[in-house]
């Protein structure tokens, strides 16, 4: 059995990796950190977990999360992950980090998008926990960043087309529409009921979210040259869920493939991830409670073309289902141990 520990237990991602870990066979959770609930039990401030999970939420410092666990999931906000996680690993400790502390490889962009970065020395050598890009060194990392919920679903759809050199990486752009949870579980006037419900309205528009970056350095590692997109999220009036939409042209060489058969043979051995049959589109209820990631496109033949679609839960494959692939990995279990439960519909 490992000992696990998750920082930040009562967050949105928190809770649901202590619903994932509830019922994995391999690991033990044995510490849970919140400072709001300090001395309440998970399941008395979750009552979802109530006959599933025995585990008290905690007030501890780095020093004393120590000998509680061997195996760490950061789920606190980025820039507070930088303080905690280089204390974990000088321990021996393994760490999956949810936030974007580590995901970015330079630093100069992170301190651009983000604030100055105290640890950047584990830039290098953190890997960006995307197991369809990077299994194999995922395997052997002690330090697991996991991707960001939209970067998740964008990366996964657009891999395939521009490792194949089939769109022109210069005319990408994305739509993505998110669920509130994305926001997180503090309270802010932005998110409450009467701001979300019965309205749809993106934000940040004009290259202004900071997932941009972390898109572009995935897409132009897939591309072999530097892709700029056009990123613009939305927020939806629902709980979980997110839903990307990806518009590029076709190159000449695009246009005569056969993308269908490039997204099945790239993703054909994929546990998590769902090729689409042509004609159907993801929808978020597909996915919601799910590690999977649903694909489809289509070619709009009069303005030569390619839309992609791609459905995620921010939370499942886009959060804490990713983290506990990424330790599964890291831990030599079996891949979807724990994940391969079907998406909750409706
Ligand atoms: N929500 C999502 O869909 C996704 C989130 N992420 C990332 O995962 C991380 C967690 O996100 P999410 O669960 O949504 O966030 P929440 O705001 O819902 O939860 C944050 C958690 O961190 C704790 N926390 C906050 N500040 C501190 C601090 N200074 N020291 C110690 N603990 C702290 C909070 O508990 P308390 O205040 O009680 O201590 C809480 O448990 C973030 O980095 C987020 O950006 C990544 C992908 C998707
Ligand atoms: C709906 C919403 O507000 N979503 C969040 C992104 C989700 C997230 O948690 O981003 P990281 O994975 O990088 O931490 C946002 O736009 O900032």
């Amino acid at each position: 059995m490992l000992d696990v520990g998750i920082i930040g237990a009562s967050g949105y991602t928190g809770v649901e990796l202590a619903r994932i870990l509830a019922v994995h066979p391999e690991v033990r959770l044995t510490v849970a950190t919140s400072r709001q609930y300090a001395g309440r039990k998970m399941a008395e401030v979750f009552p979802s977990l109530a006959k599933r999970l025995d585990v008290l939420c905690e007030n501890l410092t780095v020093d004393e999360l120590l000998p509680r666990a061997d195996f760490f999931f950061a789920a606190v906000p980025h820039k507070t992950a930088m303080d905690i996680v280089p204390k974990l690993l000088a321990a021996g400790k393994k760490v999956v980090d949810l936030s974007a502390d580590y995901r970015l490889h330079d630093q100069r962009v992170y301190e651009e998008w983000y604030q100055p970065h105290s640890s950047p020395e584990f830039l290098a050598e953190a890997v960006y926990g995307l197991p369809e890009l990077y299994r194999d060194q995922i395997r052997t990392a002690r330090l697991v960043a996991n991707p960001g919920c939209y970067p998740t679903s964008v990366i996964l759809a657009l891999t395939p087309l521009l490792r194949e050199d089939l769109i022109e990486p210069g005319t990408l752009v994305i739509d993505s529409k998110s669920g509130t949870s994305g926001a997180g579980r503090s309270a802010s006037v932005a998110n409450l009921y009467c701001e979300v419900a019965d309205s749809f309205r993106a934000y940040k528009v004009g290259g202004k979210h900071r997932h941009t970056p972390e898109i572009e350095q995935e897409l132009s590692l897939a591309a072999g040259a530097p892709v700029r997109v056009t990123f613009t999220p939305h927020l939806l009036p629902i709980s979980r869920g997110i839903l990307s939409t990806s518009y590029a042209t076709l190159t000449p060489r695009g246009a005569k493939a056969d993308i269908f058969a490039l997204y099945e043979a790239a993703y054909k051995d994929e546990p998590f991830v769902r090729v689409l049959a042509p004609g159907e589109q993801p929808a978020t209820h597909n996915v919601r409670a799910s590690n999977c990631c649903d694909i489809a496109f289509a070619l709009d033949h009069r303005t030569g073309r390619i839309i992609v679609t791609s459905a995620i839960d921010n939370i499942g494959k886009g959060a804490s289902g990713q983290a506990v692939q990424n330790m599964n990995l890291m831990q030599g279990f079996a891949e979807g141990t724990a994940l391969m439960g079907p998406a909750c519909f409706p």
